[in-house]
């Protein structure tokens, strides 16, 4: 099988890459072969549009089995523990509009410049496709993807208000966007590194998610090197 691993930035995947490094044959600067599986590991850059062009460019020449996008993310959602591994199971694009000159926000989507059923998207939103080899012990989560990180908490407070998203990326759905139109089977996992909440860099832990993610990403990659398969 062809897995591909994609990340925004190179430290949220480095320890699976020295593991691969250590345990599979390197192929090249970014291909891997162990079992059945090759994998292929992505850095995209951070943001929508840096992650839009990387994965667009990619889809357009190489398909895969399964792609996996990987990383930390932060929490809306209370009930998610700092460290814990989530899979992203619908998306959306949070700040995607204008904001109004009482300084309220209104989508794109409500302003009717995206249509919110017009293909990938499914009422405004872009949900995974089932049956991709989900991983079953991985709480779902519904996500939402920014272009800047929430950080003041009247504008918190305001973006709660409009989302039922629970964790919070700066990549997601340009992923899960390229990937439906591209009918690319793909699963978004997040390790959590912070709450979303009145900015405090203190608070964040980004050496346990990117720890907790990436044994998450090793038992998988076995798991589907062993295999071979990634639906189920
Ligand atoms: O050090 C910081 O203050 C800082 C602020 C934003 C992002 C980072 C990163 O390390 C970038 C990696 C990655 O992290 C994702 N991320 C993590 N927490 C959040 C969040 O609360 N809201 C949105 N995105 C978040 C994001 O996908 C970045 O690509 C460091």
């Amino acid at each position: 099988m062809h897995l591909l691993i994609a990340s925004a930035t190179g430290f949220e995947i480095a320890p699976l890459e020295e593991w691969l490094q250590a345990n599979s044959h390197r192929i090249n600067n970014f291909s891997y072969r162990l079992g059945h599986a090759q994998i292929d590991l992505l850095i995209t850059g951070v943001g929508i549009p840096l992650s839009a062009y990387s994965f667009g460019r990619l889809f357009a020449k190489q398909s895969y089995d399964l792609a996996i996008q990987a990383g930390i993310a932060g929490a809306l959602d209370r009930n998610l523990e700092i460290g814990e591994v989530v899979q992203v199971t619908s998306e959306s694009f949070g700040d995607l509009g204008v904001e109004e000159a009482d300084g309220s926000f209104t989508s794109a989507i409500s302003m009717g410049l995206i249509d919110a059923n017009q293909p990938p998207f499914v009422k405004g939103l872009l949900p995974s496709p089932t049956g991709t080899g989900t991983p079953s012990f991985l709480k779902s989560v519904t996500g939402t993807t920014v272009m800047k990180v929430h950080g003041q908490e009247e504008s918190i407070t305001a973006f709660r208000n409009r989302t039922d998203a629970q964790v919070e990326s700066m990549e997601g759905a340009s992923f899960a966007y390229a990937c439906l139109l591209e009918q690319q089977p793909f699963l978004q996992i997040r390790a959590i590194s912070n709450y979303v909440e009145k900015r405090n860099r203190d608070a964040w832990d980004i050496p346990l998610a990117i720890g907790n993610l990436n044994q998450v990403l090793m038992d998988m990659v076995q798991i589907l090197a062993a295999t071979g398969r990634a639906g189920g």
